[in-house]
């Protein structure tokens, strides 16, 4: 089997990240006779730094043909300060791959860990047993609707039509039948125009599927999520509120840093994995990153963009033994920097 991934180490922890899931990847992929194909390309701000825009025509096109693609995180607050004198920003360069390569539905899973329940800010009875999937639209909504600046007055559009709400509606339910089939929707249809139409949109699809489906509103979900996280399953909803989501689930079952992702299209096309997390400055540059978030998201890639099952729980299982033997990177309440971690999961492969 062959892998022809292209890697996007971007800004901040990226590179530390990346260069951790590599390892694990070439290692998998040496046990499995994968024949992994990599190389590195620009984007983000260390692409804005090198050719002034932070998604290049050559790096897109490699992403496009590719099987694949691994991407680190971007952005950094010396590309927020340039951005205020006109320069483009690095988050611009992610939004316009999302949408390049059609990444409709982003898959962001949280588990707790056997062993992780102390590295959860929530009691261990309220956190025990928490697994979700939450389901993000990923291509529509606020971070793709008209924008205005100003210091007056400022606009972000919140535009959705029915079709980009069913093609994420249907991944959401064919996740959830792949698991315990509980799939709730989150929206805000009490006040949004967009909700209500995603909320039709969601129980049509669901109706056709013979799939149950739970509505909550956004706000009393945030409160569920640290009230009751064990309750839910597959979880979908639009951009804005999964990308919150996410992060507050992450941090439920431990920490941010250990949360991956996958960002799909239409079947043979290809997907993006990266880690949830942004590039960390605070952190960035001393080796002490969590690169579970990123390790995963390879673990996600070897599934979806080639079907290696196998390998991807090789994977999977090596960061659950890692963790139950003890692996605690700073993030998780430990002193593991990202080489003793990555060399823990190693271990354990
Ligand atoms: N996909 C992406 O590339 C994303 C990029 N960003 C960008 O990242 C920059 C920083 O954003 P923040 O809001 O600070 O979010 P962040 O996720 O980078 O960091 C939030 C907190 O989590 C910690 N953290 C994050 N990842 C970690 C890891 N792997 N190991 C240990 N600790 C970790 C950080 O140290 C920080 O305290 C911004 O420029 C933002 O736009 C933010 C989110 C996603
Ligand atoms: C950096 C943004 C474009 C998005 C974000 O925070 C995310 O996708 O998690
Ligand atoms: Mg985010």
């Amino acid at each position: 089997m062959r892998l022809n991934i292209v890697v996007l180490p971007g800004d901040g922890i990226g590179p530390e990240v990346t260069g951790a899931a590599l390892d694990i990847l070439e290692a998998v992929s040496r046990s499995e006779g994968i024949e992994l194909q990599h190389r590195d390309y620009p984007f983000g701000g260390a692409a804005i730094d090198a050719c002034g825009q932070p998604l290049p025509e050559e790096t897109l096109r490699a992403c496009l043909a590719s099987d694949g693609v691994l991407l680190g995180a971007v952005g950094g607050p010396g590309y927020d300060e340039a951005a205020k004198r006109g320069a483009p920003r690095p988050e611009q360069g992610l939004l316009g791959l999302r949408r390049e390569m059609n990444l409709f539905a982003n898959l962001r899973p949280s588990r707790l860990y056997p062993g992780l329940e102390a590295a959860s800010p929530l009691r261990e009875e309220v956190v025990a047993g928490t697994d979700i999937l939450i389901v993000r639209e990923l291509t529509g909504g606020l971070y793709f609707g008209e924008r205005e600046e100003g210091t007056v007055s400022a606009l972000d559009r919140l535009p959705y039509s029915a079709e980009e709400v069913e093609r994420v509606a249907r991944a959401a339910v064919q996740a959830a039948k792949g698991r315990s089939g509980k799939l709730v929707s989150v929206d805000k249809a009490n006040v949004l125009a967009t909700s209500r139409l995603w909320r039709m949109v969601v129980d049509r699809v669901a109706a056709e599927e013979g799939m149950e489906v739970e509505h909550i509103l956004v706000d009393a979900m945030a409160m569920y999520l640290v009230s009751e996280p064990s309750r839910f399953d597959v979880v979908l909803t639009e951009n804005l509120f999964g990308d919150i989501l996410s992060d507050q689930a992450s941090a439920v079952a431990g920490s941010v840093g250990l949360a991956p992702s996958a960002s799909l299209s239409d079947p043979g096309r290809p997907g993006l994995f990266e880690p949830i997390h942004g590039s960390a400055p605070d952190i960035a540059g001393q080796g002490i990153a969590n690169p579970i978030g990123a390790i995963l998201s390879a673990a996600l890639l070897l599934r979806y963009a080639i079907g290696a099952e196998t390998a991807a729980r090789k994977i999977e299982g090596a960061v659950e033994a890692a963790l139950a033997a003890g692996l605690r990177t700073r993030d998780l309440g430990g002193r593991a920097t990202t080489m003793e971690a990555t060399k823990a999961v190693l271990q354990q492969l």
